[in-house]
């Protein structure tokens, strides 16, 4: 259950006011971006602040359609949203007033094309994402009583559970304390094994990056574009006994990601293309 993606030629042009006058002007935030996600990949996207990363994730949750260019998933362009991509944003936006299993069973109620579940459905699908990312024992504990962990793991419970071909997450572990952090990438590794779902996951982390993505899609700032997309080759069979990202392997990619993304802060000390459009008085 996964799906492709593609983004061919894409441009996002934003209307925004000038600091010194009242004039409406054209902010380039993509230009021109390609990129094609294999179905099942697990591709991470880092990038300096501003350079339009989460646009990008946008634009494939179909939230935004974009100025230029195409966005498809499997072949169909997107024209909105909808529930074969789920998204994981940094704050866990769970409601407080349901515990974790009702947050699910809430999300189910809206059901995929096609598939209507009974209430026994819901309930026995819930338990099992919970049980999923080790939350069985928490399932009746509201989000005032869960850890930002948990809380983060009943997000992602949650957008996994009505199966979705693509995953999109953005800057989800971003609020989370580093040791948090590293166990969630790791439980995210798993479940991603298991599940076999297209991910696409932003941050703006270089470590981040290179644990969990299969490729790392670098981008370059004002306009964003795809700068490069490194595949990173390190032997996770061992992860569980070696910390991976002490590995001298892992080391040259953080390394390599670290000396392209330094070289976009020299590059980009000027402002992004404008063009006035119009004046409000
Ligand atoms: N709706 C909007 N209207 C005007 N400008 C926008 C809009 N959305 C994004 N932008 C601008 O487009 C650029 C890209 O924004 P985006 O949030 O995609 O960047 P980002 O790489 O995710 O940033 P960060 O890493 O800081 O979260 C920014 O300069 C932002 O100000």
């Amino acid at each position: 259950m996964s799906s492709r993606i593609e983004l061919s030629g894409v441009g996002q042009t934003f209307l925004v006011r000038g600091n010194d006058d009242k004039k409406l002007r054209e902010f380039v935030a993509l230009d021109d971006l390609s990129i094609d996600i294999t179905a099942g990949e697990f591709l991470t996207v880092v990038g300096p602040s501003g350079c339009g990363k989460s646009t990008v994730l946008d634009l494939i949750a179909g939230l935004t359609r974009p100025t230029s260019g195409t966005v498809s998933v499997d072949g169909r362009v997107i024209t909105g949203p909808g529930l074969d991509r789920s998204v994981v944003f940094q704050q866990y936006t769970l409601l407080p007033w349901r515990t974790a299993q009702a947050n699910i069973e809430f999300a189910l109620e809206a059901g995929k094309k096609g598939e209507r579940l009974s209430k026994a459905e819901r309930v026995e699908r819930a338990r099992t994402y919970l049980e999923l990312v080790g939350l069985a024992d928490f399932a009746s504990r509201y989000p005032h009583e869960l850890s930002g962990g948990m809380k983060q793991r009943v997000a992602i419970a949650r957008s996994l559970s009505y199966q979705p071909e693509v995953l999109l997450m953005d800057e989800p572990f971003g609020a989370l304390d580093a040791q948090t952090r590293e166990r969630l990438q790791e439980e995210l590794v798993s479940i991603w094994d298991r599940t076999g779902t297209t991910v696409v996951f932003i941050t703006h982390d270089i470590d981040e990056a290179v644990f969990l993505g299969q490729r790392v899609a670098v981008m370059s700032a004002r306009p964003g574009r795809i700068q490069e997309v490194i595949e990173v080759d390190l032997d996770r069979s061992h992860a569980n006994d070696v910390d991976l990202r002490a590995t001298p392997e892992f080391a040259a990619y953080r390394h390599r990601i670290w000396s392209l993304l330094r070289e976009q802060q020299v590059a980009t000390r000027a402002d992004a293309p404008t063009k006035e459009v119009a004046h409000v008085a």
